[in-house]
């Protein structure tokens, strides 16, 4: 466990070894640290902020996902990792080299121990998939029978043992990530960046590499740093997510703290995008419609218990319970969710109820916008 520092702007952070430590203290633990990271690019002679002090720690052996809108600056941090895009100030440390720092022999050496994977590709079109393959081992001078048995292994892993002699523009799109992917794995990477690699493809497709993405996380111990548009990626894969905007990160932690309890707007909207335990306006007004009691929204997480709390405080109170709204899911092997709940009784006993309730869970009452109509 890292010691987290604070961040420059009121973030909210949650789980540990989130913050950017000293490069020293971290090093062995730590495979990418943004510290205090700024991009300004000159855009028609104005200056422009792509990158706002950024500080975030990629722990080895996590796949770690950057989610945000359009623009908000996720390809710049990531071009950051391997210097494509060097930062106008604060450093980038990965395996313990500040990047920026690196002569140009040590800057090509760090390279090759990051892959790359991209939305569209980028394969050589005039190559086959074998030589896609080859092309980063023959660049590192990996001698022939090497090469050979080193390329047939990654065919194999990626399951296009049987294509090699293909040439892109016969392959699927799936089937083009994959040669990305193995051409990304070629010299044995202990880091992956993956630019919004399932962007272009179907949802189907999409989980089909994502699932390989996985095996090459776990199968080979690689770190995978992700940016995707898509919460759908990060629910699925990831162990931590930082929410971007505007060059900043507005909130990380843990994919499950993040999609149980958003806290930033913008989290919020994406975490809907994908899971929606709570009813909208709109839903909520219909709802009104047929339900005069009080409305409650009970927080639902992992119980240690298996007390049936809800009937045997409606007994103790009696009061009815009439569940209107809500769904509970799973996110790494924990279960989170959201219960919209009538409560119908006596005044007294419904107050009594929702005050014992609260002991034993989060409830909040279910506000009705101003104006709403309640029929
Ligand atoms: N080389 C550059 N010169 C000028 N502005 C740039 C440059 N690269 C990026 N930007 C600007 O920086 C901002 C962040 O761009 P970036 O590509 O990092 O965003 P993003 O979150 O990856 O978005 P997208 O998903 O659309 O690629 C954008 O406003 C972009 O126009």
């Amino acid at each position: 466990m890292t010691t987290a520092t604070a961040t420059a702007t009121a973030v909210p952070v949650r789980g540990a070894g989130v913050d950017a430590a000293p490069a020293r203290a971290t090093a062995q633990t730590t495979a990418i640290a943004f510290e205090d990271v700024s991009k300004t690019f000159a855009v028609d002679g104005r200056e422009f902020d792509a990158l706002k002090r950024v500080n975030l720690s990629v722990e080895r052996g996590e796949i770690f996902g950057i989610v945000g809108y359009s623009g908000a600056g996720k390809s710049t941090l990531l071009r950051t990792v391997n210097g494509l895009d060097r930062p106008t100030s604060g450093r980038v440390v990965v395996d313990g080299h500040d990047v920026g720092s690196l002569n140009p022999r040590d800057l090509s050496r760090l390279r090759q121990r990051i892959g790359m994977i991209f939305q569209q590709f980028n394969l050589l079109q005039s190559r086959t998939v074998y030589q896609n393959v080859a092309y980063p081992l023959k660049h590192a001078g990996v001698p022939k029978g090497e090469l050979l048995d080193r390329v047939e292994e990654l065919l194999d892993f990626v399951g296009l043992a049987d294509k090699a002699l293909q040439y892109p523009n016969r392959l699927s799109g799936g089937q083009k990530q994959r040669v990305g992917i193995a051409r990304a794995l070629a010299n044995r990477p202990d880091i992956l960046i993956s630019d919004e690699a399932t962007s272009a493809l179907d949802p189907q497709t999409t989980g089909e590499v994502l699932d390989l993405l996985q095996r090459v996380n776990r199968e080979y111990g690689v770190t995978i740093l992700l940016v995707t548009h898509e919460m759908d990626v990060v629910r699925r894969i990831a162990d931590r997510v930082a929410v971007m905007q505007r060059g900043e990160i507005v909130e990380h932690g843990t994919v499950y703290d993040v999609f149980a309890d958003p806290v930033h707007p913008t989290t919020r909207r994406f975490v809907s995008s994908v899971i929606s335990h709570e009813a909208a306006e709109s839903t909520l007004e219909r709802i009104r419609r047929v339900h005069d009691g009080r409305l409650v929204r009970i927080h639902v997480g992992d119980r240690g218990s298996n007390d049936p709390f809800l009937s045997r405080i409606a007994r103790t109170h009696r009061v009815d319970f009439n569940v209107v709204y809500g769904g509970v899911s799973e996110l790494q092997s924990r279960l989170f969710g959201t219960l919209t709940v009538e409560l119908l009784g006596a005044d007294a006993d419904v107050d009594a109820a929702v005050r014992e309730l609260a002991g034993i869970v989060e409830v909040t009452d279910v506000a009705i916008r101003e104006g709403a109509s309640i029929a």
